[in-house]
């Protein structure tokens, strides 16, 4: 079974504003409402390919229930566990560029982290956890490693999708997969990445670390993948790009989805790639037909 993660969900509220003045009053032309936060989005990118998979996290007051609603006439397994504050309403601003304003989120009290912390503990052998998103304040920085010791005790495959401490906290330990964008790989090893070089020179250096599978996105540049036996460089296909939020996380369950069915590394790779790419020209998430549509167009090419 496959199972997401995400602490800090959020309702995504996009707002479309012609010429954003800093200052003045703007007024949007259009709006939209989507169940958000990193494994939410995993959770609902991985149904819409078929794949069956529960959502876990924390949830809480009418923008809670509305995600929850939202996973639910989706068809998506949840076992969220309810806090007393309201979930975050993130913002998305969208004008000549995009802007986001992603809100702090609700308390979470320690007993609330102690039934999460058991929830995983009751994964079993052979299943896959995709833990992913920020970490509320409330919640501490070592989450991640914590889970990533119960996961190695258990079998449990573990793919991580965070950033900052949190991120180099968890390398640490055993990892199937992992997928940091360019931005998140400079600051894991107090750098920026400049140039596809350097993209896969950390690249390497991350994988040596021990994580089974790396992929590094890039956005429109595309995205490397590394692992022991192999590394490969893939071209993001061309398109109108409509909305970036969520690419990187539909490129891991476009990984994941593959991964799951065929075990084949390099397939896998061009599914995820095709899948992060149709989500950045749809105004949601992807659909599997405008995956399909994108997968041929993903080439790959091997790097010494
Ligand atoms: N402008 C673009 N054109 C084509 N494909 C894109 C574009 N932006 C993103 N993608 C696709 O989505 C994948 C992931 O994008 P990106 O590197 O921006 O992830 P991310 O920073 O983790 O995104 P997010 O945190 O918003 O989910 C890329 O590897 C690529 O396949
Ligand atoms: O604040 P975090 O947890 O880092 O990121 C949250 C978020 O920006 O990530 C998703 C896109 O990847 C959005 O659905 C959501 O609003």
């Amino acid at each position: 079974m496959i199972y997401t993660c995400t602490l800090n969900p959020s309702v995504d509220y996009i707002i479309h504003v012609e010429d954003f003045q800093v200052n003045g009053l703007n007024r949007g032309t259009n709006t939209q409402y989507y169940p958000g936060g990193k494994g939410i989005n995993v959770s609902r990118v991985l149904k819409r390919l078929d794949v069956e998979n529960t959502a876990l996290g924390f949830l809480g007051g009418f923008s809670g229930d509305f995600i929850k609603d939202q996973l639910h006439q989706a068809e998506i397994e949840t076992n969220f566990i309810e806090v007393s504050g309201n979930t975050r309403i993130n913002m998305k601003l969208k004008s000549s560029g995009e802007t986001e304003i992603n809100g702090p989120g609700p308390e979470i009290t320690s007993n609330q982290l102690q039934q999460l912390y058991d929830q995983i503990s009751s994964l079993k052998q052979g299943d896959f956890l995709v833990a992913a998103g920020s970490t509320p304040a409330s919640v501490p920085a070592t989450f991640y490693a914590d889970v990533a010791k119960i996961c190695e005790r258990n079998g449990v495959k573990l793919i991580v999708d965070t950033s900052s401490q949190a991120l180099k906290d968890v390398m640490n330990h055993k990892l199937f997969f992992v997928k940091p964008n360019h931005h998140e790989l400079g600051e894991l090893f107090d750098t920026t990445i400049d140039s596809l070089d350097d993209a896969i020179h950390y690249g390497k250096k991350l994988q040596q670390q021990g994580p089974e599978h790396v992929i590094v996105s890039m956005g429109g540049d595309g995205a490397i993948y590394i692992s022991e036996q192999a590394c490969y460089l893939a071209k993001a296909p061309k398109g109108t790009v409509k909305n970036t939020v969520g690419a990187g996380d539909s490129l891991v369950s476009g990984f994941l989805s593959a991964y799951v069915r065929e075990q084949t590394v390099l397939s896998a790779f061009q599914y995820a790639v095709a899948t992060g790419s149709a989500t950045a020209f749809s105004n949601d998430l992807c659909t599997k037909e405008e995956v399909q549509q994108l997968f041929e167009q993903v080439k790959i090419n091997p790097i010494e």
